[in-house]
């Protein structure tokens, strides 16, 4: 229902009343109805107010009403009339205006929104297109492209973003009823003539064309990667086990080794996806620790997704000795290739003989791991990514000896704990990682010639990157790389001169050690690529200390900064990152292109709308990867892997192939070995 008041002498509030979130249901569309006839009738009322009881606004129409008979005044004459009104209309949006509650705001002649509020016409995502004029106000109002972005994507923006889109007329941090109020009063018996939407002519457009086909191109990723999510689960590997000859074993009793951030988040997604738990720690104060944090965790989880969670199905102990009867361990201990050996011969004496042992690493080997058990064919990698419980994407790493069952048990579990379970050969950071490096590095060289953290990453947050590389290593944790580069015989910044910047051979960038040497790990200390206002601080800025430090750091190595424009950061970046995914699906790491699309969108915030980098290779078309690789690889000819792939110049010969007939190239390829 909708409540109908006269406050402040001449303003009808029309007060929208269904909890929780006020929607749109047959009632209150009735009492909307009648209480802007009650205002436009009564002559004491010179303007109207809408807003929403409880600080929400709308949250659309009522999808609990929908699949019933629809009863009740409709939407779209509702808020025709609401349009047409000769006194002004002016929604105050607190909360959410979501769907039909924005298409209402659009309605009204003038919309005021609290900062906290979020608006948007999710629609899509419940498999519907705006229906109460939302498609034709929107663009009107906003211009075409903005809103066909909110319209497609169906997503939420801030107020912020609203009131620079032109959707509102003003953002208040007070009282946004008592704000709305008083505006309606200072604009009583103004004309209204251009304030109504429909009104309003669509700004012509000259490039409709290629902005329908940029709309397109989009479909067509989120079809291709809509099929791409279900192919990863007919997983293959090249010894020749396969999804469906190959038998999962039953998990019940899993264990968790080592509670760290990882192994927490491990023990709450197992826990959540109804397994019983053991979960181990050696050291007495972590153990205490995760044994506040789980639980704190599960029931967080347990509110957002409206489950219940068995408070006994997790048992904590001090002693590996505690896993004896499990059917699954996992190891999450520190990413340290003794301390892991040690783990994997403890867990081997004192499993029963058929548990599968599985190993959370990042990157280390798994067949080394296998070979320090007596069951190796027991043996996988299940890379989970951070924070565990969270994140949709687990990498299954398969080693030589890994049995068919154990693959299929390791997949399943996978499934059972909702993640997108992707299956993969073993190699050094196996897929994502793999490739993850390469675009690093790519990072860090366009640093050294001139570019900035704020410009790399503004030019991946443009592509549709949550956040570019830079923000993601300093959230992440600069000493995470640091340490892996150590353990390679990397990071060594005692080097002066050339050599400073060259290891193994190739062309190599100490700047993200020289970063760790100065305690600058990221969010966490307070100091990174960006500075934060304090250690654990989220919100990056600029920082002059860093821009310095580059100066410096160029004029040391005699390079001469030069411009880098938006499409240089792209094509480095992101080719090489590619390059490294056609060479992963050549060595038969991934079985095809959707393995690795997946992997990057699950996993490291591939903008989905673009497919993932293979499918994104196929949309640039190979023959420009290969030619703007082979440009790069001739300005670096110290940088080995840009140049192009095997894999990628045979697709090229062979006509360049759609990606969906890549897998044939590749099997042709491999049969002939
Ligand atoms: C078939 C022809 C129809 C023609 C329609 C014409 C055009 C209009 C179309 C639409 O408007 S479609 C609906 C568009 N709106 C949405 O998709 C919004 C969905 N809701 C949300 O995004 C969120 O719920 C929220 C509004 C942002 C609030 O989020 P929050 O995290 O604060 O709370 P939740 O736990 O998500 O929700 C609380 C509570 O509210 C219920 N609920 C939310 N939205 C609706 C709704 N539109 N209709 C009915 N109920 C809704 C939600 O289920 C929760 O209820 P409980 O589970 O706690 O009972």
């Amino acid at each position: 229902m909708a409540q109908y008041r006269r406050v402040s002498g001449s303003v009808g509030l029309i007060t929208l009343q269904n909890p929780p979130v006020n929607a749109l249901s047959a009632s209150v569309r009735q009492g909307i109805v009648d209480s802007v006839k009650r205002a436009l009738g009564d002559q004491k009322v010179k303007s109207v107010v809408i807003c929403g009881q409880n600080g929400v606004f709308c949250g659309g129409a009522d999808i609990r009403e929908f699949g019933r008979q629809m009863s009740g005044p409709p939407l779209v004459p509702m808020i025709h009339d609401i349009e047409a009104a000769n006194k002004p209309v002016v929604a105050a949006i607190e909360g959410s205006a979501l769907g039909g509650g924005l298409e209402l705001a659009l309605g009204c002649h003038y919309r005021i929104s609290h900062s906290k509020a979020k608006l948007g016409l999710p629609e899509v995502t419940l498999g519907l297109l705006p229906a109460a004029g939302g498609t034709q106000r929107l663009p009107r109002l906003i211009g075409v492209p903005a809103a066909l972005n909110l319209i497609t994507t169906g997503r939420h923006v801030t107020a912020a973003e609203a009131l620079q889109l032109g959707i509102l007329d003003h953002v208040t941090e007070h009282n946004t009823v008592d704000v709305a109020v008083k505006f309606a009063l200072s604009v009583t018996g103004e004309s209204l003539d251009g304030r109504r939407i429909s009104s309003f002519s669509c700004a012509p457009l000259s490039d409709l064309d290629s902005l329908f086909e940029e709309a397109m191109l989009k479909a067509r990723a989120l079809q291709y990667f809509f099929f791409a999510q279900r192919a990863v689960g007919r997983w293959s590997t090249p010894s020749g086990a396969r999804w469906d000859t190959s038998q999962p074993r039953p998990v019940r009793k899993a264990a968790v080794i080592g509670l760290g951030t990882m192994g927490r988040g491990i023990t709450v997604a197992l826990a959540q996806a109804g397994l019983s738990v053991v979960a181990v720690e050696t050291h007495a104060k972590q153990l205490m620790e995760a044994k506040k944090a789980v639980p704190s965790m599960l029931k967080r989880g347990a509110v957002r997704g409206g489950t219940t969670i068995e408070p006994d199905s997790i048992t904590y102990s001090e002693t590996v000795q505690a896993v004896a009867d499990v059917d699954l361990v996992i190891e999450a201990v520190f990413e340290d290739m003794a301390l892991k050996e040690k783990v994997f011969q403890q867990l081997s004496i004192v499993c029963k003989p058929d548990t599968l042992l599985c190993t959370n690493t990042s990157s280390l080997d798994v067949d080394h791991l296998a070979s320090q058990t007596r069951h190796p064919e027991l043996v996988v990698g299940m890379h989970f990514f951070a924070p565990a419980h969270v994140m949709k994407l687990l990498e299954v790493v398969y080693g030589r000896r890994s049995s068919p069952a154990a693959v299929a048990t390791a997949m399943q579990l996978g499934k059972k704990m909702g993640k997108v379970s992707v299956a993969v050969g073993n190699c050094r950071g196996f897929a994502g990682n793999r490739m993850l490096k390469r675009y690093l590095e790519q990072a860090f060289f366009l640093l050294e010639e001139g570019a900035t953290p704020e410009l790399v990453d503004r030019a991946l947050e443009e592509f549709g990157f949550p956040m570019g590389v830079f923000r993601m290593s300093d959230l992440s944790g600069l000493d995470v790389g640091w340490r892996v580069r150590k353990a390679d015989g990397l990071a060594d910044t005692s080097l002066t001169g050339t050599s400073a910047r060259v290891r193994q051979g190739c062309r190599y960038s100490p700047l993200g050690d020289l970063l760790c040497e100065h305690g600058r790990f990221g969010q966490k200390t307070g100091r990174g690529w960006y500075q934060y206002d304090k250690p654990g601080g989220r919100v990056a800025k600029s920082d002059p200390w860093l821009h310095n430090f580059l100066d410096e750091y160029r004029a040391r190595h005699g390079l001469v900064p030069r411009c880098i424009d938006q499409q240089e950061v792209l094509e480095r970046c992101l080719f090489v990152l590619i390059n490294e995914g056609f060479q992963i699906l050549e060595e038969g790491i991934a079985a095809g292109p959707e393995d690795i699309d997946a992997i990057y969108v699950f996993g490291y915030g591939w903008p989905r709308h673009r497919g993932g980098p293979m499918f994104y290779a196929d949309m640039v078309g190979l023959e420009r990867v290969v030619e703007r690789l082979e440009r790069y690889h001739q300005a670096h000819p110290n940088v080995p892997y840009l140049q192009p792939s095997g894999l990628l110049r045979r697709l090229v010969a062979n006509g360049s192939p759609p990606i969906h007939k890549w897998r044939n190239v590749i099997k042709n390829r491999n049969s002939q070995l």
